[in-house]
């Protein structure tokens, strides 16, 4: 198979689809791989280096996108990438559609398979292909809310751990996947007192025998989430209903009654963001302000260490990668349920119900299509 890796063009993202180690994976196995010039420079991959690993290097994305069978990104494709895309190339990256109907209309006109990151599942109930990036994002959260809760940008002034003699901050946790898990780690590691609340009484057994007594694990209600976010110092936004668009858990009107100076990190704002008055911001300028509560809504946070993000997501990636390429998407989703999952549109189809739902488009089961 032609495979094709362009440079990232979000903002601030220098992660890269594959390493080099993941070309020569497939390079040795009989594809071509095509990669856009300098698309791993950000991070210390040389073009020699993908050369040496026995990919082609092209000047452009158009060349990439004009003669790969399948391309793979990080992100999801901006308007310039989705124009370029054709009938029947596979496009494997995230794509986060609930939330983001231009794109959703641009993939179903593209006649591209569009097989999402975020949605392929594992026999364990989890995420495989967002689980690393949420490893990356959840323990960032800490430090982008640690900032935030700074002087300087607007915060209460307040030091996570607080000092002896002097207390804490209240770091509120929504949601205790991938995500709130990993944010829990870090808090606790600096000192802060920690509530995480979830919906799943197995999440919540779980988080309890993570961490003992160092978290309080709450189940989550409209009460429990007004009473723990009016109290906190900070808020990590860690829910997912996967496919869907984030639910709007904490509201305008909490926002307002918010201490003055506290912080949101909404990491669901790749779905939308959990706060009513989330909205999607960059790396250029992660943070703005709503009734004096510091908001960081950053869509792509696991871009800002590239380098570590990349290849934990290229190690979760390659064996789905490699899967594609030897058998051919039609081979591969009809084989694996799971990576089936990961279909969201395809031949102008939308195949997840989520997804449709959100858009008003009409929904057609993936298994129907293969
Ligand atoms: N902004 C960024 O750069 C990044 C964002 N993310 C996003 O972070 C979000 C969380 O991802 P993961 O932790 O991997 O998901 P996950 O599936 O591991 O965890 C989500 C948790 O939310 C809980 N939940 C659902 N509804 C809830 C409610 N009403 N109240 C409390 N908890 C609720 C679920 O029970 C689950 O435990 C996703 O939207 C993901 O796309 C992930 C990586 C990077
Ligand atoms: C999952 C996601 O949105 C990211 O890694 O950027
Ligand atoms: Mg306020």
């Amino acid at each position: 198979m032609i495979i094709g890796v362009p440079k990232e063009i979000k903002n601030h993202e220098y992660r890269v689809g594959m390493v080099p180690s993941s070309v020569r994976e497939l390079t040795q196995k009989g594809h071509k791989v095509y990669v856009e010039t300098h698309a791993g420079e950000g991070i210390g991959f040389t073009n020699d280096d993908y050369i040496n690993a026995g990919a082609e290097i092209l000047d452009t994305a158009a060349e990439i996108f004009a003669q790969a069978e399948m391309i793979v990104k990080v992100k999801e494709p901006q308007a310039v990438e989705r124009a370029m895309l054709r009938h029947d190339q596979i496009l494997f990256t995230y794509l986060h559609l609930a939330p983001d109907l231009p794109q959703t209309q641009e993939l179903v006109e593209s006649g591209a398979v569009c097989i999402a990151y975020e949605t392929v599942t594992d026999d364990r109930g989890g995420l495989p292909l967002l689980a690393p990036m949420s490893e990356v994002a959840g323990r960032m959260s800490i430090q982008a809310g640690a900032m935030a809760l700074e002087k300087s940008k607007g915060g209460r002034g307040m030091l996570l751990g607080g000092v002896p003699g002097v207390e804490p901050a209240k770091v509120v946790i929504i949601g205790g996947g991938m995500v709130g898990s990993n944010a829990a780690q870090m808090a606790i590691g600096m000192g802060a007192d920690v509530t995480i609340l979830d919906r799943s009484i197995d999440t919540l057994r779980r988080l309890n025998v993570q961490f003992g007594s160092r978290v309080k694990a709450v189940y989550s209600t409209a009460d429990s989430i007004e009473r723990h976010v009016l109290e906190a110092d900070l808020v990590i936004g860690g829910v997912l209903i996967p496919g869907a668009a984030a639910p709007k858990l904490i509201t305008r009107d909490h926002i307002s009654r918010m201490k003055k100076g506290s912080a949101i990190v909404d990491v669901a704002i790749d779905q939308g963001g959990c706060a009513e008055t989330a909205k999607a911001t960059t790396h250029q300028d992660p943070t703005y302000i709503i009734d004096d509560v510091v908001h960081y809504c950053v869509a792509n946070m696991p871009g800002a260490v590239a380098r570590t993000s990349t290849f934990a997501l290229n190690n979760a990636t390659l064996p789905y990668i490699i899967k594609l390429a030897d058998k051919g998407y039609k081979s591969a989703l009809k084989n694996d349920k799971h990576l089936l999952n990961g279909l969201n549109v395809m031949h102008g189809k939308v195949t997840i119900q989520e997804v449709a739902e959100a858009h008003g488009m009409e929904y057609v089961a993936a298994e129907s299509l293969i």
